[in-house]
């Protein structure tokens, strides 16, 4: 089974339930189509285009001067991230005990210049270039690499990639990479056979087989775009956990120009992918790479969103890429959670540094720091704890392990990535709204997007908060974390094939 074929099988419960449902609306109240309208609703598929504006009468208006062009202005010193505010504790802060922690610097600058992060076309290779010198920021092309190469299989994007890399011979992964979401819906050209074989190590491979929105044999149902059938459409598409606002807009934006035609269920289908792809375009942006070291990636979320998986596919797939990575195990307060991240850190190959049990989390972010400063790491990704039953000691907890790694770099973190569980649908939109005040949240991964009919969620992110999503985790393995592509992502949460 092609990688492709995986991710429609995983997103198989959300499109499935868009498929259904749209198969009900349209049979409703839908007639049988002859074959010379066939042909015709074919040509006249996309929206109908604006009439064109009525020439103005009079003079025109002087067109306005152009701007002069500022030059930017050349930095002359290293570029540094701009530091993010730590977040405040509702109550009064308690003094720290100057014997556990290092002292405070007198004052954190009020304002760094910022590096400006990089972010990674799709089609870079997956080795970053070293730095040419000391005083430029030097951009790391590099996004979340698919997979882990050890796992990839011969003859795939990556593993051609990586060989050319090392040939010194730039690929354009376009033309051999199928993105992660694509592969999963099936139109992938790489070798089906080893690929089956790594598909069937996953659980993905004893889902049932997605159904397949195939054109069926006979004539194509086709239902008129009325008020009730827009009505039915919102309904779906709440039920599919987009949200009521988001359902809305998706719907009127795919009533204009289309309203009082007839559409099949492909050409709804096209419509919605169209429109709920314009809405995850400007989100899906990689985690921006910086040349400062180490960077810091905090990674929150709350209890059992991913958040432990997400760092162990991170940090494999950073290494991977040739990045030396350390992990920071901050939520002391489960043992669980510790042994869980040291297992991923033993598969990955990455350090995970510890603390007993219910030790301050702080002093463990600062000694993982000084480590990974002195060992030269290029990333520390540092996992917390996620309980929001006291809203009030997270709060101060993640602040302090903010203040304390900002004694080290006044720059970091230089990602907050919060980890949302797909499967908790709508209120995924309020732990982004809590943790967004509880630590200054800079993007998104969005896991377990397998096996839930909830994938509508991204959607409605996407359009309320307007964060980056960098990643989606879409299975348990190692190699089930990708960077997002709203094309295809749209594509399979709709269901359609081409
Ligand atoms: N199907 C699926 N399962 C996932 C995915 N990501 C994580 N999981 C599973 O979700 C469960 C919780 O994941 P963790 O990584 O432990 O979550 P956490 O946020 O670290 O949770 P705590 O350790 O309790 O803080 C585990 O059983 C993971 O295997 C995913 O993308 N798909």
């Amino acid at each position: 089974m092609s990688f492709f074929g995986k991710l429609k099988q995983r997103l198989f419960t959300s499109s499935s339930r868009l498929d259904k449902g749209l198969d009900e609306i349209v049979s409703q109240g839908g007639e049988p189509e002859a074959e010379d309208d066939q042909r015709l609703a074919a040509q006249t598929l996309a929206p109908e285009p604006a009439p064109e504006p009525a020439p103005e009468p009079g003079p025109l208006p002087e067109p306005a001067p152009e701007p002069e062009p500022v030059p930017a202005p050349e930095p002359e010193e290293p570029i540094e991230p701009e530091p993010r505010p730590v977040p405040q504790p509702e109550e009064p802060e308690q003094p720290e005990d100057p014997e556990e922690l290092p002292d405070e610097p007198e004052e954190l600058p009020e304002e760094l210049p910022g590096e400006q992060p990089v972010e990674m076309p799709r089609d870079w290779p997956l080795e970053a270039p070293q730095p040419q010198g000391d005083s430029l920021p030097e951009p790391a092309p590099m996004e979340i690499p698919v997979g882990n190469p050890s796992e990839i299989p011969l003859g795939s994007a990556s593993a051609a990639t990586s060989a050319a890399d090392a040939a010194g011979v730039s690929v354009s992964q376009g033309a051999a990479k199928v993105g992660f979401l694509g592969r999963l819906l099936g139109r992938s050209s790489a070798p089906a056979s080893a690929e089956a074989a790594a598909a069937a190590k996953t659980p993905a491979a004893r889902i049932p087989a997605a159904k397949t929105s195939a054109a069926p044999a006979g004539p194509v149902i086709r239902r008129a775009l009325d008020d009730d059938m827009l009505e039915q459409l919102e309904e779906l598409l709440i039920a599919s956990d987009m949200g009521v606002d988001t359902a809305l807009r998706v719907t009127a934006n795919l009533a204009e120009g289309r309203y009082g035609r007839k559409l099949s269920v492909t050409d709804i289908k096209r419509a919605l992918a169209d429109e709920i792809a314009r809405i995850m375009e400007p989100v899906a942006r990689p985690m921006p790479i910086y040349t400062r070291t180490p960077q810091v990636v905090l990674v929150v979320g709350v209890n059992g969103s991913g958040k432990t998986t997400t760092i162990g596919k991170l940090a494999s797939q950073f290494r991977a890429a040739g990045k030396s990575v350390i992990i920071a195990a901050g939520d002391t307060f489960r043992a669980a959670a510790v042994e869980q991240l040291q297992v991923w850190g033993e598969r990955a190959g990455v350090p995970v540094l510890t603390a007993p049990e219910g030790s301050d989390p702080a002093s463990l972010a600062f000694d993982a720091m000084t480590k990974a400063e002195a060992e030269g790491a290029d990333l520390l990704l540092i996992d917390t704890a996620g309980r929001l039953q006291n809203r009030a000691d997270l709060m101060e907890e993640l602040a302090k392990i903010v203040r304390v790694i900002r004694k080290k770099d006044p720059t970091a973190p230089h990602n907050t990535l919060l980890v949302l569980d797909a499967t908790t649908g709508q209120n995924a939109l309020s732990q982004v709204e809590i943790f967004r005040k509880l630590a200054d949240v800079s993007g998104l991964v969005m896991t377990k997007l397998d096996g839930t009919a909830k994938g509508g969620v991204l959607v409605a992110l996407a359009d309320k908060f307007g964060l980056p999503i960098h990643a989606i985790g879409v299975g348990e393995q190692i190699d089930d974390l990708a960077p997002f592509d709203p094309q295809e992502f749209a594509r399979a949460l709709t269901g359609l094939d081409a």
